[in-house]
């Protein structure tokens, strides 16, 4: 570790300089204050003329874009990203998932450990006590974790993407990429480390679906399904996005750590115990002694978060760039695992379950 230096906190724009470590900042409207640059008119042409000239499903807002299915506000961003205007560098860290497999806790996660020196989880007894003025401090008890780690193809989309090289190493930051659209100065970066999330695609479904029916009332879960199974729907081809993230992680094992939802909610400690070896930053013994990993699952979990005042239903999002459209409580809805149960028949399960298992023969990884 670095030693502690004097930088700014990005906390609020009213914050005055801390002492820091090297850490991960919030990455929250302060960093998106000012005006947002003007996208080149030539380059906006451009991208329309590639969007135009792709797949597309206007009712789901997607495109197909080499491949994958993303949703078409990105694709300017996924090709900024691809033409290099991201910069990666040491120390950086990529969380990776398909929509609704879980981003919120990893990237919850992920920031209290990485921050957990500057910003210690409040203790089992500092978290009973409401009143406890320091352990209301935690950045992630004042803003939702989108606030804290950017969507990088949403912030290069809205034109915003130099705002990342402002943030100091190490930098935390999220895509939901397929790996085969991340440049290589990402994907084959030993500086550049991924971790990456996946979840029973089953499960996927029913929480994209409860998401956006908050935007499209009508739409109804058997079109989700449907072009799930098609491999056309948001983050499509889904055996797509893991295989290659899942094959990744078997060539690259000490650049691309592999979890999944339903292994986190069973054995939370031991994956944060993995999370921050992987990052470099494992638990020594006296914090291992002191509970700290429990303090971060604890501060993280879904039943802690979902009733924090910041993500209640009526709380502003402030994530960079603004999302008007989703309320800070859409992401948490029910959390756990099986809730496929209760929207459909066996039928249907038993085809996904049979698309997966057929697409993910032999590679070591199934959902059924
Ligand atoms: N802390 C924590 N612990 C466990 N589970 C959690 C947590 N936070 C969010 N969730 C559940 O994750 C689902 C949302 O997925 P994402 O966070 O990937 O959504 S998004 O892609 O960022 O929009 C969504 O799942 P469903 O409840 O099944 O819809 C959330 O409830």
């Amino acid at each position: 570790m670095l030693e502690a230096t004097i930088i700014p906190t990005m906390a609020s724009t009213t914050d005055q300089p801390t002492v820091m470590g090297p850490v991960p900042l919030p990455f929250n409207n302060a960093i998106a204050a000012g005006d947002v640059p003007a996208v080149d008119p030539g380059l906006l042409e451009e991208y329309e003329s590639i969007i135009s000239s792709l797949p597309s499903n206007p009712k789901m807002h997607l495109n197909c874009y080499q491949g994958a299915w993303v949703q078409r506000t990105w694709v300017p961003g996924i090709i900024a990203i691809q033409r290099g205007h991201f910069t990666p560098r040491h120390g950086d860290v990529v969380l990776v998932s398909p929509p609704k497999c879980g981003t919120t806790w990893l990237k919850a996660l992920a920031f209290a450990t990485m921050a957990r020196r500057v910003h210690p989880p409040p203790p089992a007894a500092a978290a009973a006590a409401a009143a406890d003025v320091d352990a209301q401090q935690h950045p992630l008890l004042r803003l939702n974790p989108h606030d804290c780690v950017p969507f990088m193809e949403k912030l290069f989309a809205a034109g915003l993407g130099s705002r990342m090289d402002a943030l100091p190493s190490p930098r935390l930051m999220a895509t939901h990429m397929h790996h085969s659209l991340l440049p290589t100065s990402i994907s084959d970066n030993p500086d550049c480390k991924i971790i990456y999330i996946c979840r029973d695609p089953k499960d996927m479904l029913v929480s994209m679906w409860q998401f956006a029916r908050r935007i499209l009332p009508e739409l109804q879960f058997y079109n989700v399904f449907e072009l799930a199974c098609e491999g056309r729907c948001l983050s499509g081809p889904i055996w797509d996005h893991i295989l290659g993230y899942w094959n990744a992680s078997k060539t690259s094992p000490e650049n691309v750590l592999f979890l999944r939802y339903e292994e986190m909610l069973q054995y939370p400690n031991d994956n944060v115990r993995k999370l921050a070896q992987f990052v470099g930053q494992p638990f020594s013994p006296d914090e291992e002694e002191a509970g700290v990993v429990m303090d971060i699952v604890r501060l993280c979990s879904f039943e802690k978060m979902k009733n924090l005042k910041v993500n209640e239903a009526d709380s502003s999002p402030i994530q960079v760039p603004r999302n008007t459209t989703f309320a800070n409580d859409s992401f948490f809805r029910r959390g756990g695992a099986g809730d496929w149960t209760n929207h459909m028949t066996p039928e249907m399960a038993g085809r996904l379950d049979a698309i997966m298992n057929e697409k993910l023969h032999g590679t070591g990884i199934s959902f059924s």
